[in-house]
């Protein structure tokens, strides 16, 4: 869209992502005087425009930062409210955790609380299956998350994933933790919290990409005992200031220099 958005002539992207930042991308692109239709769907036309100007602009809420906090409520049994976040991005997440048996209220247009504090929800979380689809449908990019979180339910869930290869790093770390998961190929079978089984227990684990590593962050939250992250610049490339967030929200967290 950028290029086209300066080329000779009208181009057409077919099979384009329908996701919100494609969105937002395109409405910074016009604010700025570029030519863009169809910008959410899966065809896009741009008609090239000689020059472009500047413009002021806010960019649109981290859909996925929000969806990682609100699986760090999940996981810990807690409440908490999060805000710039635009509800419907995070629709998927959303009806997964009230299928788990959270509570989620919307607060405004752009703030969220969630629940999963066992006096008000009654009872602990339960399972809930996922498969990954390109937007509108569950992001792989909150799967890693919520496969954590899944390890804390009651009951088994199944996993898959199906928009990106290689995306199961995380579960031989969460095993070390004490999870249970089986991955074949790209699917995940999580057996969740059950009588006799141990729950996670604390140890070190290593990060071996962004949302993987955000998801042991999370799992070390609800172990017991010190769970210690590696290679944690993974995590630092997609999450601002990850754990002093989880720190004022009372978690105990540091970062080793
Ligand atoms: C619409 C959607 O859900 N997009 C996700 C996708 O985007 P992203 O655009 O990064 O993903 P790609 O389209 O590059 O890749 C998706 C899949 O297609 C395969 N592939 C890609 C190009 C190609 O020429 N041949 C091919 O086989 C890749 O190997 C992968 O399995 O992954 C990102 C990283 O997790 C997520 O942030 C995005 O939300
Ligand atoms: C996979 C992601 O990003 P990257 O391709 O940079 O690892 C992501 O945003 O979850």
């Amino acid at each position: 869209m950028m290029a086209a958005s300066i080329a000779d002539g009208v181009s057409v992207l077919t099979n384009a992502a329908m996701e919100p930042e494609i969105t937002d991308l395109a409405q910074f692109l016009i604010a700025c005087g570029a030519s863009i239709e169809g910008a959410g769907t899966s065809t896009i036309v741009i008609t090239g425009k000689k020059i472009l100007h500047g413009a002021e602009f806010t960019i649109v809420p981290d859909r996925i930062e929000a969806g990682t906090f609100m699986a760090a409520a999940a996981i810990t049994r807690s409440c908490i409210s999060l805000s710039p976040v635009i509800p419907s991005h995070v629709a998927r997440m959303t009806e997964k955790l009230i299928e788990a048996g959270c509570k989620i209220k919307h607060i405004g247009l752009h703030a969220l609380e969630v629940s999963a504090v066992s006096e008000e929800i009654g009872g602990d979380l339960r399972a809930f299956n996922i498969k990954t689809l390109p937007y509108p449908g569950f992001p792989t990019d909150l799967q890693a998350q919520c496969t954590a979180l899944l390890t804390t339910c009651v009951g088994s869930s199944i996993i898959e994933e199906s928009v990106f290869e290689n995306r199961m790093h995380h579960a031989k770390e969460l095993q070390k933790l004490g999870a249970e998961i089986t991955v074949i190929g790209n699917s995940a079978i999580v057996g969740g919290k059950r009588p006799g089984r141990i729950a996670l227990s604390g140890c070190r684990v290593r990060a071996a990409d962004l949302r993987g590593g955000a998801a042991l962050v999370l799992a070390g939250m609800a172990a017991s005992g010190i769970t210690e992250v590696e290679n944690i610049n993974q995590i630092d490339r997609g999450y601002e200031r990850f754990d002093h967030k989880l720190h004022s929200l009372g978690a105990d967290i540091r970062r080793e220099t």
